[in-house]
């Protein structure tokens, strides 16, 4: 089985071509947890965030099957939606915008040379459970403001808020933020289903940004800088508190391709 990698500012994926085959025995064992996990393995096997299948849709470009390095299918992935639009792009699934459907619904995206501007699923709102900030941007975020990023303990932080009552029992993805500017923000995230920190959560971020303009009136687009690179995120707030026409803008680039033999 033939694979390929591919990176968004620094959140790494497995992506496989599980298009129709006349063989379908050859489709991907989607149901198989411990072999995604341990493809995702960064010694026992590939090593990635997650694993995504691309696959046929009658109605659509194409599907994104998003799995967190856990093995198990994971919500919406931002990063993980635009390398995969990048990938459909060089299979030349079509030319410069592109409409796919993910487990959160439809999703348009458009592609330029450096950057893949990926449309997210509209957010109703953001809520304060148990003294913090929640909302859902296709996965569910903690947003917390802090003054000195740099030295927190992302891992045993994140894991408190992650595995906290309030979040029982699906759990949450838990982002840090510090302010760097008037539109930029500083956002470090312990993801939910990789249970550790990766270098950049795409819905994260998009949470962040959201977050920065409801608390703090930052004005759309917000720039993000990850410890995987630098992303924007563009955003209509409606009067009601919900946000529409919401855009995650970065890069995506593929890093290498090969066979599976395990
Ligand atoms: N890395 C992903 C987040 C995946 C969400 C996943 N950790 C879950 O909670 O299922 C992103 O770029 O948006």
């Amino acid at each position: 089985m033939n694979f390929v990698k591919y990176q968004g500012t620094g959140n790494d994926f497995i992506l496989i071509d599980d298009r129709d085959t006349p063989d379908r025995a050859a489709a991907f064992p989607v149901a198989d947890q411990p072999f995604v996990e341990k493809l995702c393995h960064r010694r026992f096997g590939i090593g990635a965030d997650g694993l995504i299948l691309l696959q046929n849709d009658p109605d659509y470009d194409f599907k994104m099957i998003y799995f967190n390095a856990d093995g198990a299918e994971g919500s919406m992935c931002g990063n993980g939606g635009r390398c995969i639009v990048r990938f459909a792009h060089d299979l030349g699934l079509f030319t410069a915008e592109t409409r796919f459907l993910a487990v959160d619904g439809e999703h348009k995206a458009a592609v330029s040379e450096n950057d893949i501007s990926l449309g997210m699923s509209d957010v109703s709102g953001i809520e304060e459970r148990n003294g913090l900030t929640f909302l859902n941007t296709g996965s569910p975020h903690v947003v917390r403001f802090v003054d000195d990023l740099e030295s927190l303990d992302v891992v045993a932080e994140g894991q408190a808020i992650r595995y906290s009552d309030a979040f029982q029992p699906g759990g949450t993805n838990v982002n840090f933020v510090q302010v760097i500017g008037s539109d930029t923000l500083f956002v470090r995230t312990y993801e939910r289903g990789v249970e550790d920190e990766t270098y950049s959560c795409g819905t994260g971020v998009t949470a962040a940004a959201l977050v920065a303009h409801h608390q703090l009136n930052m004005s759309s687009p917000v720039s993000i800088q990850t410890l995987g690179g630098n992303l924007k995120v563009s955003f209509e707030a409606q009067v009601d508190g919900s946000f529409s026409d919401v855009h995650l803008i970065g890069p995506a680039k593929r890093v290498f391709a090969g066979t599976i033999t395990i």
